[in-house]
């Protein structure tokens, strides 16, 4: 915030005026501890304090392949910089990989992301001891980059579907890599165009004339110097994208490509040199690297969520429009009712998003210890609520960021105000990771078989024996959360129904499923929504935080859950115990005496919630969320720095435009 002693816009140092709790323990409550808040800020320091990471222009000036040259010059140098890192290694390595840090000096796409967020993890989940102590410390000191591939160009979500095959020679103990038709090749992962020389590549497992399924493999892709495709791989990069342009997603595919026996990744299950095939014991363990990125995405989709909403506010509480009063003065569009109702809800949103991956994070870690133990229990929840919250999260995520892009107006269209890059960041995790409307089904079949089967693990406990509580309308907090709970249970109710209904007309189970698809996805977006909306009111329960603090959480957090409520409150209509009259009581209910009130609440201390997230200008890398404020300056000189400015009269002019102006057509 270097800014913060030249100028600050009258109307945001106004704003920061009798704040009245402490900024500081909601940033240090959101960064863990206020040791990590001290760890951030000194890694921040340590980063962005570095000349050679700034952009000489802007990316949007670069061409496609000279982006990507500077991207990763920047990825590069950020590595060296690991060894010095105040903060250590791994801490360093979660912060850049996250979307604040990394992003800041990283702005159209990591192209080393991929060797840390799923090649090193999908060695550590599927590697065996042995492969581990080959593989990993390369990894780890970057003597080798690897990728993920597993999507091809005719199949991402069936992997079953998956074409590339992996046959095994017994006589030379090898695996023989094909791509048998044009859609086997690999065909999306990221950093697998020009960046990396290895990958851990999924594909159909072949011995014994049998097909074993997909499994994973350790494919060298590269030659180690000269960085030339070996013989037998087709590699190339698959062309400009909505956002991450610079994580060089590529193509692969492979023509009779020999590999040796122990290249199969062999923690779950093996392949002996006669070639008789060892099962795992569960054949999803080969799904894990996905399990554990759809965790980190939550995440992820937070921290940029943060951003957005950060600027939004900013921007709303210095930008003046249009008349309240009649003669008054312009207000900060932040004062309409309307702007509230935009931006407040994602706000609170950050809060809620945070503490359920939070959660989901703790779930993680101990299911992944138990699963290390050989204990599957864990499994099934884990998969189930990684699904759930990486959808809702990005979904929601990619909506609300698309409103604070609207709630700037024109300026927010601008390439310069951040949104473009946050928006395709957000939006690309609705798709990649299990494209969510496939992710809500999985969460619907556990929902289904927990309640028909009377069995499942604790996020879906509630579905297990009749459904308890208050049946009558309660505005509290607990009675809302009620509310929530009744709604996911009855929609579970009316998806079964629905299924039970076609399995009675005749239809095949697997076609009533289709046919209950709507009913299926509303089912388990209630359930994620309902886990959402139970850590936040829980975590406000426990935790050690001030009255003030305290009290403005407490506001978000009603604030939120109502928003929702209302937004779905058609779905109440599923559920059969409510009856329209009583509908449209609570709608009116909760929309006069709490959604507007809490709206008029919070709304005063927005922009120290903003501020309390802490994020540096070079972070939020927007003129219209600044600290300072400084908004039209800003815009303007960042016009500046259009080539087109560069000379009054573009060459193009003599080209094409004057000689039409002289023609008669
Ligand atoms: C010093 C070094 C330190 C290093 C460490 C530091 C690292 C830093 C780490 C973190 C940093 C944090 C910041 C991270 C930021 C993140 C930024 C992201 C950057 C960009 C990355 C983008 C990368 C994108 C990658 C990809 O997209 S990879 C490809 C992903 N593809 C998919 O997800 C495909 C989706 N499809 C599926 O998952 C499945 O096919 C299916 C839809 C689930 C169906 O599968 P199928 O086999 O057909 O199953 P069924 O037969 O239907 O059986 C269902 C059955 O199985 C159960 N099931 C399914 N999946 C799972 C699972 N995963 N786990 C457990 N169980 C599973 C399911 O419940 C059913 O069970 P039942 O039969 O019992 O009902
Ligand atoms: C930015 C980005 C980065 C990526 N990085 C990687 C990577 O590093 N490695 C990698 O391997 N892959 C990667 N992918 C690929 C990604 O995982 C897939 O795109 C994703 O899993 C979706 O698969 P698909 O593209 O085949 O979509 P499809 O499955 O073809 O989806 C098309 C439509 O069909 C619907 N549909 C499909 N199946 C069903 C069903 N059973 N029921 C109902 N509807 C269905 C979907 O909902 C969707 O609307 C990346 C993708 C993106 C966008």
């Amino acid at each position: 915030m270097s800014q913060k002693e030249t100028y600050e816009n009258p109307d945001l140092k106004k704003e920061r005026q009798n704040c009245p709790f402490n900024k500081e323990e909601i940033t240090n409550l959101l960064d863990g501890g206020k040791e990590k808040t001290a760890e951030r800020k000194q890694l921040e320091n340590y980063i962005l304090s570095d000349e050679q990471l700034k952009d000489a222009v802007p990316m949007e000036y670069l061409s496609h392949a000279d982006k990507y040259a500077e991207e990763l010059r920047k990825a590069c140098l950020l590595m060296h910089k690991l060894e010095n890192s105040p903060a250590g290694q791994v801490p360093t390595l979660r912060a850049l990989m996250g979307a604040g840090l990394g992003s800041a000096v990283l702005k159209e796409g990591n192209p080393l992301a991929l060797h840390y967020v799923m090649f090193i993890p999908a060695l550590m989940g599927q590697g065996t001891i042995d492969q581990q102590a080959k593989w990993l410390a390369k990894a780890y000191n970057l003597n080798i980059i690897g990728t993920y591939a597993q999507t091809e160009l005719g199949h991402g979500t069936f992997l079953r579907g998956l074409e590339t095959t992996a046959t095994y020679d017994p006589n030379t103990q090898e695996f023989v890599l094909e791509s048998p038709s044009l859609t086997a090749y690999k065909w999306w992962p990221g950093s697998l165009g020009k960046t990396a020389n290895y990958a851990v590549v999924m594909a159909q497992l072949y011995t014994k004339g049998k097909c074993e399924g997909t499994h994973p493999f350790m494919v060298q892709l590269r030659d180690e110097e000269t960085h030339e495709p070996l013989p037998g791989i087709v590699i190339g990069e698959i062309g400009p994208k909505l956002g991450m342009n610079t994580n060089d997603n590529g193509y692969l595919g492979f023509e009779k490509f020999r590999i040796p026996r122990d290249q199969l990744l062999m923690k779950h299950s093996q392949v002996l040199e006669d070639g008789t095939y060892v099962k795992p014991t569960n054949s999803k363990l080969s799904y894990a690297t996905m399990v554990f990125v759809r965790v980190v995405v939550c995440q992820d989709v937070t921290t940029n969520l943060r951003k957005a909403v950060t600027i939004a506010t900013r921007y709303s509480c210095v930008r003046r429009q249009s008349e309240l009063k009649p003669g008054d003065r312009e207000p900060q569009v932040m004062d309409y009712q309307a702007q509230q109702n935009k931006l407040l809800p994602p706000l609170a949103a950050t809060f809620a998003f945070q503490l359920a991956s939070d959660h989901l994070w703790n779930l993680y870690n101990t299911a992944n210890n138990n699963i290390e133990q050989g204990d599957l229990e864990l499994l099934p929840d884990l998969h189930g609520l990684s699904c759930a919250l990486k959808a809702l999260c990005s979904s929601e995520g990619a909506n609300f960021v698309e409103v604070c892009r609207q709630s700037c107006g024109g300026h927010g269209y601008m390439a310069c105000s951040n949104f473009p890059r946050i928006y395709g960041q957000v939006t690309a995790a609705e798709t990649y990771e299990g494209e969510n409307t496939v992710l809500w089904l999985q969460v619907a079949r556990y929902l289904v078989k927990t309640r028909k089967e009377q069995t499942g693990g604790l996020s879906v406990k509630y579905l297990i024996g009749e459904e308890k509580g208050p049946k009558t309308v309660d505005t509290t907090l607990e009675g809302i959360v009620h509310l929530y709970r009744r709604t996911a249970v009855g929609l579970v109710d009316v998806a079964i129904a629905e299924l039970e209904k076609s399995g009675r007309k005749g239809e095949a189970p697997h076609d009533a499923w289709n046919h209950a698809a709507v009913y299926l996805i509303k089912a388990a977006q209630a359930h994620a929504r309902l886990f959402v909306v139970e850590s936040f009111v829980n975590s406000l329960k426990v935790g050690n935080l001030s009255a003030p603090v305290r009290t403005v959480l407490s506001q978000l957090c009603e604030l939120f859950i109502i928003y929702w409520l209302l937004e779905r409150s058609g779905e109440l209509f599923f559920v059969r115990q409510f009856i329209k009259k009583r509908l449209v009581t609570v709608e009116f209910q909760v929309r006069t005496l709490l959604y507007v009130k809490l709206l008029a609440a919070i709304r005063p201390q927005a922009v120290n919630l903003v501020d309390s997230f802490d994020l540096r200008d070079e972070i939020l890398a927007s003129p219209l969320g600044c600290w300072d404020g400084n908004v039209y300056q800003r815009l303007f000189d960042e016009a500046a720095k259009s080539p087109l400015n560069q000379s009054s009269v573009h060459e193009s002019f003599h080209k094409y435009l004057k000689p039409l102006l002289k023609s008669n057509l």
